[in-house]
């Protein structure tokens, strides 16, 4: 496909002006989005160049639920596994967003690497792991992480801080070894995509995006303007 040369010289000033900081991938060096590439590999290939470039937390997503009559909330939440099955995340299932996802299950979730200047959404509906699969996460994480699982009432009001440390040295003590049993509202749920837009920045905001839209079994697969 060709591309447009966009020529400075031809535009007014005000469209050559960019953003402050250097890019550090010169914009416009990126091929275009590959419209025959599968979604989940391109996903995992985004990551992997993420991975070398972020200063931490490639894997961190910024997570969207809405309460049943469709109020939005955000946060963000790290990407534990990504397969054809869906990109999971792990969480307190009685914090908001856990309470969220039992009125919807519908989320959204947006990776934006700056250091690749690039944004991936991904949209669909929510299951929960199963408790196998959680337990072998939980089972993997620290054990100061696994006792502040079982410490924190996550989203719950906390009068005091020291409380929550009060909390944490009791948790301690009632499992002076491991293994400590996962609690039975910490557990994962694994988004199934029906939607991945890919945007990739170009110079002058002339950015690429690419749209996989689930139909049946097949993707519905466009561009869309920038
Ligand atoms: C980089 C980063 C990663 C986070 N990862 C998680 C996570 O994987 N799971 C989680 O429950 N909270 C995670 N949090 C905390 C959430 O953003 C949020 O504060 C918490 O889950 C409570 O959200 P809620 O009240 O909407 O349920 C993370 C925060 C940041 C900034
Ligand atoms: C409260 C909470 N739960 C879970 C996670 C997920 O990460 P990890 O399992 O690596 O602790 C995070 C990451 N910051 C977190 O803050």
């Amino acid at each position: 496909m060709p591309q447009l040369d966009v020529n400075e010289h031809e535009l007014s000033p005000s469209m050559t002006e960019t953003s402050p900081s250097p890019a550090a991938l010169p914009l416009d060096s990126q091929p275009l989005i590959d419209l025959a590439a599968n979604p989940f590999t391109l996903f995992e290939a985004w990551m992997k160049e993420a991975e070398k470039t972020e200063v931490n937390d490639p894997n961190a997503m910024v997570l969207a639920t809405a309460t049943r009559d469709g109020r939005p909330s955000a946060r963000i939440v790290l990407l534990k596994g990504a397969d054809h099955r869906g990109f999971v995340f792990y969480t307190n299932t009685h914090s908001r967003k856990g309470r969220e996802l039992e009125e919807n299950p519908h989320v959204a979730l947006l990776f934006h690497w700056k250091s690749q200047r690039r944004q991936i959404r991904i949209e669909g509906a929510v299951t929960p792991v199963t408790p196998e699969e959680a337990d072998a996460y939980f089972a993997s994480r620290s054990r100061v992480s696994r006792l502040g699982a079982v410490a924190s009432d996550q989203s719950r009001p906390l009068a005091d801080r020291s409380a929550f440390e009060e909390r944490l040295k009791q948790v301690e003590e009632t499992y002076p070894q491991d293994p400590i049993p996962r609690p039975a509202n910490w557990s994962g749920y694994r988004v199934n995509p029906e939607y991945f837009e890919f945007w990739q920045e170009r110079r002058f905001r002339l950015h690429d995006r690419a749209v996989w839209a689930r139909n049946g079994n097949d993707w519905d697969v466009t561009r869309l303007y920038p």
